[in-house]
């Protein structure tokens, strides 16, 4: 069984909790795509569900399978998300944002009443941080911004920690969905994961991280063929 398997295999098995009349919201990336494709299936077949997509890729394959797109000024609470993430630990702290999609990702997220996150079995960790932490900040400022990041992971106890900005195939820096650029933050591990987000979010120029905290509640392991569901 490859991790695609198992990404597929907790896609489907996300089914699951998709009930007939719900508001959804729809993650990002290769994990969710799978999601997306299957619950493509069942809408095809007659599902009713309304959902609010993460990103502008998440809305085209959405809406290439006609499934019905909302926005949250049209439907501003909903059901449930369903989203892949990059971490996992054992208290379903997260982190995200690897695919570029956080911000709309943590809103999403925050208007849901519940969030299932799908994921293949390397994404479960024992500490959060060997995945870079993706940082979104505004393009104005950034090299002030940049040392007031790695000011705020030094007083959270890492220390050197590089801040990359993220670039893309061109080497241009890459550009989120709302027009903002990204700092990955190679921390390694983050030993207090609350106070580095709250110290990030003070940073003025700081639009929001890759820690997701008391957001999720309910994951879906794919590992070798079988699904596992861990609940907060
Ligand atoms: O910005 C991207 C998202 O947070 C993704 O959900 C995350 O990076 C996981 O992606 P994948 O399922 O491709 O590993």
């Amino acid at each position: 069984m490859s991790a695609d398997d198992d990404k597929k295999a907790a896609a489907r098995r996300a089914l699951e909790w998709v009930k007939p009349g719900m508001r959804l919201g729809l993650g990002t990336g290769s994990t969710a795509e799978k999601f997306v494709a299957a619950l493509g299936d069942k809408v095809a077949q007659g599902l009713d569900v309304v959902c609010v997509p993460t990103s502008e890729r998440t809305a085209a394959q959405a809406a290439a399978l006609s499934i019905p797109l909302t926005t949250l000024e049209d439907t501003p609470q909903l059901d449930l998300t369903v989203d892949g993430a990059d971490e996992v630990d054992g208290a379903l702290r997260l982190i995200k944002g690897g695919g570029g999609a956080l911000l709309r990702e943590k809103i999403v997220a925050a208007a849901s009443t519940s969030m299932l996150v799908i994921a293949d079995g390397s994404k479960l960790v024992d500490r959060l941080g060997k995945f870079p932490l993706p940082v979104e900040v505004v393009p104005f400022g950034l090299g002030a911004t940049r040392i007031l990041v790695g000011r705020a992971l030094s007083d959270c106890g890492i220390d050197g920690a590089p801040v990359i900005l993220r670039t893309d195939t061109e080497g241009a820096p890459f550009v989120t969905d709302g027009g903002h650029y990204i700092l990955d933050c190679a921390c390694e591990a983050i030993p207090d994961a609350e106070a580095l987000a709250d110290a990030l979010v003070a940073i003025p120029g700081v639009v929001e991280h890759g820690l997701f905290l008391g957001l999720c509640d309910t994951v879906v392991i794919g590992a070798g063929g079988e699904t596992r569901v861990l609940t907060a």
